[in-house]
């Protein structure tokens, strides 16, 4: 497990990382999130200990980095591919990584199978394609066979296939228990390998949840609705919004992701789109009315759309957004 205590980096007079707590829990796939400077390759090298905090600390199953005699046999990262001196073969990068953890010998051929370098184990890493680099890097992170992982980007520079095998991978190093910690910017890729996500924007939490309740979160779930009696429905539904005693009830719970009310939008005489209120609510509510039903299905939010919504105000390097500018 890592775990988080007001982690804070300043760099002069700009916070990179401003009092992050969290925990990442071993046996899951966490994604990390964020816009472009939001903090994340900031937080993992100051968790393997190549940053040092300005405040509060970084611990890897309770520990500081610094406090491992063989840090690698602890954690293993992928932070920066191409972290390795050009002119060394990737067995003689990996083969100096093992000798100085007390790692033996025979598993630098190992990981380099498991990443599927091992016909170009003894070729310079310098004249590796960015994929390769990707795959070495990894196999670094897997040399000493570590309970934690983190990886940042791994995806980066890698083709369809890689992409798949890296899902693949980040799974299984789950399914064994091993705490998968792992930044991307590839939504639609997170939403597939990631059990959990933790989301920051200028060094800060926006989200520590479930994948899908990440997702159930957004605004942009509809829910679809065709009747010829529509407006009936219309206001039925816009009664749950605003009960009697004026708090909205329909406002999903979202576990600590936010929260929202229950809106109607008439797209036609027929039809409504519905936002705030689960499908099978909605169901209900025409049944009570006894309003026939045409349509009714639902429109599910895109882990992007959610993420979108989620970090809006905090983009920094934007198109929109205006250096400097604090939103
Ligand atoms: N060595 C450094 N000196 C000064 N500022 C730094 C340094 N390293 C990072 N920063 C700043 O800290 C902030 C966080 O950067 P970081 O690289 O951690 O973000 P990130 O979330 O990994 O971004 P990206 O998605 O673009 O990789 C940025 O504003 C960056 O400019």
């Amino acid at each position: 497990m890592i775990a988080l205590r007001g982690l804070t980096k300043r760099y002069g007079d700009r916070t990179a990382v401003d009092g992050l707590s969290l925990e990442v829990a071993a046996g899951k796939v966490t994604g990390f999130l964020g816009p472009n400077g939001a903090g994340k390759s900031t937080t993992m090298r100051m968790v393997v200990g190549l940053d040092r905090p300005s405040a509060g600390a970084a611990l890897v199953g309770g520990r500081r980095y610094a406090e491992f005699r063989h840090p690698l046999r602890e954690v293993g990262a992928l932070l920066e591919a191409k972290a390795v001196h050009p002119g060394r073969s990737a067995r003689r990068h990996l083969l100096a990584m093992a000798r100085s953890n007390g790692i033996a010998a025979g598993r630098v051929d190992e990981v380099l199978g498991l990443v599927g370098l091992e016909g170009v184990a003894g070729k310079r890493a310098g004249s590796f394609s960015l994929g390769m680099g990707q795959r070495l890097g990894i196999a670094g992170a897997l040399l000493g066979d570590p309970g934690v992982l983190l990886f940042d980007e791994p995806v980066n520079g890698l083709d369809p296939d890689g992409v798949l095998w890296v899902r693949r991978l980040m799974r299984s190093l789950a399914a064994e228990g091993r705490t998968v910690f792992v930044s991307s910017h590839l939504m639609s890729e997170m939403q597939l390998t990631a059990d959990r996500l933790v989301v920051i924007g200028r060094g800060r939490l926006i989200a520590d949840a479930p994948v899908a309740e990440v997702i159930a979160a957004s605004s942009r779930n509809a829910v679809r609705v065709r009747s010829p009696r529509a407006a009936e429905l219309a206001a039925r539904v816009e009664a749950e919004a605003v009960p009697s005693g004026g708090v909205p009830s329909g406002g999903v719970p979202s576990g600590g992701v936010g929260r929202r009310g229950v809106e109607v939008v008439r797209v036609s005489a027929e039809e409504l789109v519905v936002t705030g209120l689960p499908v099978d609510r909605v169901g209900w509510l025409a049944f009570e009315a006894g309003v026939p039903l045409l349509e009714l299905s639902e429109e599910k939010a895109s882990l992007e759309e959610a993420y979108m919504e989620l970090t809006g105000t905090s983009v920094e390097y934007g198109a929109g957004a205006a250096a400097g500018v604090e939103a």
